[in-house]
């Protein structure tokens, strides 16, 4: 489970991230949803305890700072960050190794099949097209199995198929329990799947938005979107 309370970050004078809170049980898939630089990528920074900031965040009760919570958490980044000098295959080795994980490889194989890249599994880093990156930091991600994950824009890029497939790969983190965080700007890409949107808007939650609340009214999360991101400011 994942606890964010009054989370705040600055960047000097900027407030990306103002008194943010929220909470995904296990088993749930939570929506960051916002218009750019709302601070979605700030607050998922913040939870997986690179940047500092005021307020406190919790994984299964352990702040989010500790060894045992590092444990549960995964993390795919907006914009992959692979070592140009190391082979699809010996990335994974590597994530592999740093989490010192037993009986991985058949999990690794499946990961290469699904996003298929098992047939560039001897290509360099800097030899992959921008979405075989993005797969290949996705695959990364999941394989230590992390309780926690958080993924930052994971569409972006994709082709079809490997979009198809990351569905595939949510409605399975789901089903296992697992706390999932998706940052996305498209709205129709994960409509199937979450469980609460959070809506963005100058670094506030500026609406949760529960399944269910859905099903009571005739709008859709698209037209609650653009309700709240494209309302007049107060005064204006
Ligand atoms: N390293 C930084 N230094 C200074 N300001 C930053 C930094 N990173 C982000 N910001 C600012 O913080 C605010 C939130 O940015 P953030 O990247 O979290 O937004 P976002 O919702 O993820 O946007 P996008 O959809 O464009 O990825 C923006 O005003 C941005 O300019």
């Amino acid at each position: 489970m994942l606890v964010v309370s009054h989370v705040t970050k600055k960047y000097r004078k900027v407030i990306a991230n103002n008194d943010i809170n929220l909470t995904i049980d296990n088993g749930q898939i939570g929506i960051l949803l916002g218009p750019n630089g709302a601070g979605k990528s700030t607050i998922i920074k913040c939870i997986m305890g690179f940047l500092k900031y005021d307020g406190q965040i919790t994984v299964d009760g352990c702040s989010n700072k500790t060894v045992e919570a590092k444990r549960y958490m995964g993390y795919v980044p907006e914009i992959p960050s692979l070592y140009p000098n190391l082979t699809v295959d010996e990335h994974l080795e590597f994530i592999a190794r740093a989490y010192k994980l037993k009986d991985y490889k058949e999990y690794k194989e499946q990961l290469l099949e699904r996003f298929e890249l098992q047939d560039k599994r001897k290509k360099f880093g800097d030899e992959l097209s921008k979405g075989m990156q993005q797969k290949l930091s996705i695959c990364c991600g999941l394989l230590p199995r992390p309780q926690l994950i958080l993924f930052d824009e994971p569409m972006i890029g994709l082709d079809p198929h490997a979009i198809k497939e990351l569905k595939k790969v949510f409605e399975e983190l789901k089903e296992k329990g697992c706390c999932v965080l998706v940052s996305t700007h498209m709205i129709d890409s994960i409509e199937e799947l979450w469980d609460t949107t959070y809506i963005m808007k100058d670094g506030q939650i500026a609406a949760t938005v529960d399944r269910k609340d859905i099903g009571e009214t005739d709008k859709s999360l698209e037209d609650i979107f653009f309700e709240i991101t494209e309302a007049p400011k107060e005064g204006v």
